[in-house]
């Protein structure tokens, strides 16, 4: 048996031997980044690193060492890649932001937010804004966004987020499709309660009505309670709305106690999301490319070839860069069957050149590569 000490020795020579060839190769891949700048071409060449595997993979002696072949030169070819990206210096995704102290707030600013009197929306804009705006509501998401879109409002206020139930998803689809930008995040603590007119009691209640999200943060006390049928409806303030207008006892509303304060309904129970700690993460958005200078997390979104390892490639430009990923949620594209949209967030300021790197790689590797915003995490 070949002794341990030696077979390590060996080893590290042969390491020593993989380092400098490495470092040979990588001098060679300057020069053609150098190359292609002089003469315009992509930095991936898909077709020549897929010969190159097919290659290398012939020259193992066997199907073990051909897989560990094409999985090291994979990976090679991919930090070769990476090292052209930050010579070719193309055009930044981001070049298009403006940097800026603070968000532009005035007596004149004019903000829109989701729902109506009493929703959490309105609770979180007043947390953000304060109460001395100008503000309107809008009843639905896509009227809130349309409403920033056109000018109509600097800012809106929309829910992304819930710690208990995950990703609004239909915000994300909203941002692409209106090209409106989140400049800003605040997290509100959700305590949903039950509330009807005076004289209703639970045990008599047989519909209550919330916006789906409150619906499935109380699941369990409505599966407890399942004589109540669950109706999904605009907004809480608009359940408790309606809830007061139709007078009928045998109604709730799932709503915050200050929605029971603006529509005159007592609180049957308080409390009853099936998580204590349950928070509701909002964004502020604007039609402009802005973001404040001591931002620190970037919101992406990315549309891959329905091909295996890609989003392993993609996020691996994350992690080359040293950039910690916080986010990610993935969406359906429209017409692609089970073809996937990315949505990404990472720490970091679109000055940072880790950011701009990264942003690089992606650009010039993902079917589409889109900057949502950068904004000052909570
Ligand atoms: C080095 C090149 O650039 C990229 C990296 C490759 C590599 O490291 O072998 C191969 C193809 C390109 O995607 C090249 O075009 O030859």
């Amino acid at each position: 048996m070949v002794d341990l000490l030696k077979s390590r020795e060996d080893i590290d020579r042969i390491d020593r031997q993989i380092i400098s060839l490495l470092e040979e190769r990588m001098d060679i891949a300057k020069n053609v980044a150098e190359y292609k700048i002089s003469v315009g071409k992509k930095v991936y060449d898909k077709q020549r690193e897929d010969e190159k595997l097919e290659t290398l993979g012939s020259l193992a002696s066997n199907e073990f060492n051909k897989h560990a072949a094409q999985e090291l030169f994979t990976q090679i070819m991919s930090i070769s890649r990476k090292l052209q990206y930050t010579l070719v210096k193309t055009e930044s995704v981001s070049k298009s932001f403006e940097a800026i102290d603070k968000l532009p707030i005035t007596a004149d600013t004019k903000v829109v937010f989701f729902g109506q009197e009493g929703t959490y929306t309105q609770q979180c804009m007043e947390d953000y804004f304060g109460t001395d705006i100008d503000s309107f509501n809008e009843l639905t998401f896509r009227k809130v966004m349309e409403a920033v879109k056109e000018g109509r409002a600097d800012y809106g206020v929309l829910p992304i987020e819930n710690s208990s139930t995950g990703g609004i998803s239909d915000i994300y689809d909203l941002l692409l499709e209106y090209d409106n930008y989140i400049v800003g995040e605040h997290v509100v603590q959700i305590q949903n309660a039950l509330l009807g007119l005076e004289g209703a009691t639970i045990e008599n209640l047989k519909t209550v009505y919330s916006h789906p999200q409150p619906l499935m943060q109380c699941a369990k006390f409505l599966e407890e309670h399942d004589y109540i049928e669950k109706k999904e409806y605009l907004s809480t303030a608009a359940s408790a709305k309606k809830v007061m207008e139709d007078g009928d006892i045998t109604q709730a509303a799932i709503g915050s106690k200050k929605a029971a304060g603006c529509y005159g309904l007592k609180i049957l129970k308080d409390s009853i999301n099936f998580d204590n700690t349950n928070c509701t993460r909002f964004i502020i958005i604007a039609n402009q490319k802005i973001f404040l200078k001591d931002a620190n997390k970037v919101s992406i979104c990315f549309e891959l070839p329905h091909k295996s390892g890609t989003l392993y490639n993609m996020l691996s430009h994350f992690i080359y860069n040293n950039l910690n990923m916080v986010k990610i949620e993935s969406r359906p594209i429209n017409g692609k069957n089970f073809e996937y949209r990315f949505f990404v967030d990472v720490e970091g300021n679109l000055c940072d050149a880790g950011v701009i790197n990264a942003l690089r790689g992606i650009k010039e590797e993902a079917s589409s590569v889109r900057v949502l915003g950068n904004i000052k995490k909570e």
